[in-house]
């Protein structure tokens, strides 16, 4: 007894101890898609391998397809088209559930997965994508891994691990007015660094984790890897059930019932011991948005760009400095009435249909700001459907926004596009490195939210003014 509730998935899967203290891990479920899944099938195959159990593979098209409406296997990034009839032909060949170009359930993968019920509480899921750790929210261990790992994976269903320690994370009390998910998880990245996670499973736990739907959760978790966090996730409570009941690939009839009774028991025991735990209080979280070139250079909206710390290391007055330039913006800068030249909302942190109706929310009435070049991708082709469903499309519209197809699209500039050289973007998504978004461009990390008012302001604004 008295275990955590990673400690109990742990258990289950556990294959077998190795001598150099790692194990071996049974794997459920693998998900590819068209980056880094056409690599791992294509190698399998020159190996001479098969995909020893494709009825739990599957495989999408989200990172390199475009975006843009009319699209079909041609893309903005040479040599695109062929990952992805690469990965066509694979999965023919191996057998494996394609969500293709224009299925009607395409999207990013960690939208699609928990959206469909194939990411489960209590089971192992790895994909070779770091933000695998978003779909830990419905409780399930689910990890990124590389593409030789996810060979292996889908050979064997079994994975080589190195055992992670444990961390919890609280968060307590309420959230204030205008603050969401991703003002939690950026609050805590700022407040404990990028490095604050590195080693540890976390688990995700007080009264407004509780509190939080599992869409808000899925953004949590999704930054668990900015966090160097081996992975993200949160107890399955009755919230989590009623998200999967009736969704495609969730158990179904005498199944669903022992399904749920299983489930139940999927909690960290009272007295289980964590390695490390660490209470946030939630009346400390203000709307968050990142200044600089790292997750961890997050503050409060309406918080200036922060000085070197006195005890800073050469190292890290290094690494200031070079963000201070970089984003062009000296310490005591204020963000607040920064101007901006673009603003996104998309991604698989935040894309799903809670935040489109939030971000709608504020956008409702009210139009970008001239010079803004304002877009927004839906994380899947079901969400695309169901906001142009509830009108939602029209809003975006109405506002200024252009309204895609569902995809990666401009979170990474791998897509191909661009938001152009050193523009000024505050975006839904969850990374802000250099040059992520396109040639030296200044990504503000922030939630959709306040993406929708920035876009309406022309500049950095405070998402509480406008709802
Ligand atoms: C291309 C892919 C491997 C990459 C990842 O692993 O995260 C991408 O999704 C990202 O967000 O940078
Ligand atoms: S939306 Fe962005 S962060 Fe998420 S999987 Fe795609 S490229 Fe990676």
């Amino acid at each position: 007894m008295n275990k955590t509730l990673f400690e109990k998935i742990w258990q289950h899967h556990l294959v077998q101890e190795l001598d150099d203290g790692a194990a071996l891990i049974y794997i459920d479920r693998v998900f590819l898609h068209e980056r880094t899944g056409s690599i791992a099938l294509k190698s399998l195959e020159a190996d001479n391998r098969e995909v020893v159990s494709p009825e739990h593979v599957f495989c999408t098209m989200d990172h390199i397809v475009d975006t843009l409406v009319g699209r079909d296997d041609n893309t903005k990034v040479p040599s695109g088209k062929n990952f992805i009839l690469a990965t066509r032909e694979a999965c023919i060949d191996a057998n494996i559930k394609l969500f293709d170009v224009n299925d009607p359930q395409q999207g990013i993968v960690h939208v699609v997965s928990p959206e469909l019920g194939i990411v489960q509480p209590g089971a192992t899921l790895v994909c070779p994508d770091s933000h695998t750790c978003s779909q830990g929210a419905l409780g399930a261990l689910a990890w990124g891994i590389g593409s030789s790992e996810a060979e292996h994976a889908l050979a064997t269903k079994t994975l080589r691990v190195s055992k992670p320690k444990t961390m919890k994370v609280n968060f307590n009390g309420q959230l204030g007015f205008g603050v969401t998910a991703k003002d939690m998880i950026l609050h805590l990245i700022g407040k404990y660094s990028a490095a604050g996670g590195a080693g540890y499973v976390i688990e995700f736990g007080g009264t407004a984790v509780d509190a939080l739907d599992i869409e808000g959760r899925l953004t949590l978790c999704n930054m668990a890897v900015e966090f160097s966090a081996f992975t993200g996730l949160v107890a399955p409570d009755n919230k989590a059930v009623a998200y999967l009941e009736g969704r495609e690939y969730a158990p179904k009839g005498a199944l669903w019932e022992q399904a749920v009774i299983f489930w139940q028991s999927l909690y960290s025991d009272e007295h289980a011991q964590f390695d490390k735990t660490i209470d946030v209080d939630c009346a400390d979280i203000s709307p968050t948005i990142t200044w600089g070139n790292s997750p961890q250079h997050a503050c409060a909206v309406d918080s200036r760009v922060p000085h070197a710390p006195i005890d800073a290391t050469q190292n890290q007055l290094k690494a200031l400095n070079r963000a201070y330039e970089y984003m062009d913006l000296p310490a005591g800068s204020a963000l607040k009435g920064l101007p901006i030249g673009a603003a996104f909302i998309g991604s698989c942190t935040n894309s799903r249909i809670s935040d489109l109706r939030l971000a709608a929310k504020v956008l409702k009435g009210r139009k970008v700001a001239d010079n803004v070049n304002a877009i927004c991708v839906p994380g899947s082709t079901t969400v695309k459907r169901q906001a142009e469903a509830e009108g939602l499309d029209k809003i975006f519209i109405a506002a200024g926004f252009e309204w895609r197809e569902a995809g990666c699209s401009m979170c990474f500039f791998a897509g191909g596009e661009s938001f152009g050289y050193r523009q000024r973007v505050v975006t839904s998504t969850n990374r802000n490195f250099e040059s992520r978004q396109g040639p030296e461009t200044r990504s503000h990390l922030a939630s959709p939210a306040t993406v929708a008012a920035s876009a309406v302001a022309g500049c950095i604004a405070d998402v509480r003014e406008y709802l």
